[in-house]
């Protein structure tokens, strides 16, 4: 488990977080073919009386419910904040949308600046690009030229890492304009995250796992 291998695993705030955050089967799509969703979940209803969110696979981790729980907020963010001060972190680059959520705040505590690693098109000055892949595609971050100077000492903060994808992107930008990144963090971490060997060697420090399901019947 991402708590225990962090040293966590005895916080009792961790709970108040996991539980503060809304799980959303089937968004923002099915995760199978809907007929075979359709078919598993009659058989599924059948034997177990169950509707079958289990099968699709797509659990959302909504955090704006967390960002509604004042103590479970600020927990997460006192966690970051009690973790990276003092470390010398001069920049907090969060990774667009939810990224923008947890790290101003965690920069402002610890005395850094927040730089917003932005999808494409967003950015109105200079930019440098870094692609990744989707599970369907690909999609792009981008920060401002002479938003980090070579040297500093950065972190990156973002809500959920599944795959990995977004935030080794995000290293690789940091990387590029000569920053040095000293840890990838967020709230939530999947299991199976194959990104823990796609981080280029970059300590990933997690929160909680996600949870599977609230109202699944
Ligand atoms: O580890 P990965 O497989 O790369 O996925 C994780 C990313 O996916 C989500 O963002 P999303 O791309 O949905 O963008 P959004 O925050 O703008 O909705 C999440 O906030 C992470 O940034
Ligand atoms: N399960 C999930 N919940 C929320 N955001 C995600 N981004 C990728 N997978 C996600």
């Amino acid at each position: 488990m991402f708590a225990a291998e962090n040293g966590l695993k005895s916080d009792p705030r961790l709970q108040g977080i996991s539980e503060a955050i809304r799980v959303v089967p089937h968004f923002p799509k099915q995760g199978l073919n809907s007929s075979l969703v359709f078919f598993f979940g009659v058989w599924l209803f059948n034997y177990f009386c169950c509707c079958g969110c289990c099968l699709t696979g797509i659990m959302f981790q909504d955090i704006t419910t967390l960002l509604l729980d004042h103590k479970a907020f600020k927990d997460t963010v006192d966690i970051f904040v009690d973790r990276y001060r003092g470390m010398n972190i001069s920049v907090v680059a969060g990774v667009e949308a939810r990224g923008f959520v947890f790290g101003p705040a965690i920069a402002l505590a610890i005395g850094a600046k927040f730089v917003p690693l932005r999808k494409p098109r967003k950015l109105p000055g200079e930019v440098i690009s870094e692609a990744y892949e989707l599970e369907y595609g690909t999609d792009c971050l981008e920060i401002h030229v002479g938003a980090v100077q070579s040297g500093e000492r950065a972190i990156v903060i973002d809500d959920l890492v599944a795959t990995g994808g977004t935030l080794s992107a995000a290293i690789r930008l940091l990387e590029r304009v000569g920053a040095e990144v000293i840890e990838c963090a967020c709230v939530i971490g999947v299991r199976e995250v194959k990104g823990q060997c796609r981080l280029n060697g970059k300590p990933l420090y997690i929160l909680v796992e996600p949870r599977q399901i609230d109202n699944c019947c």
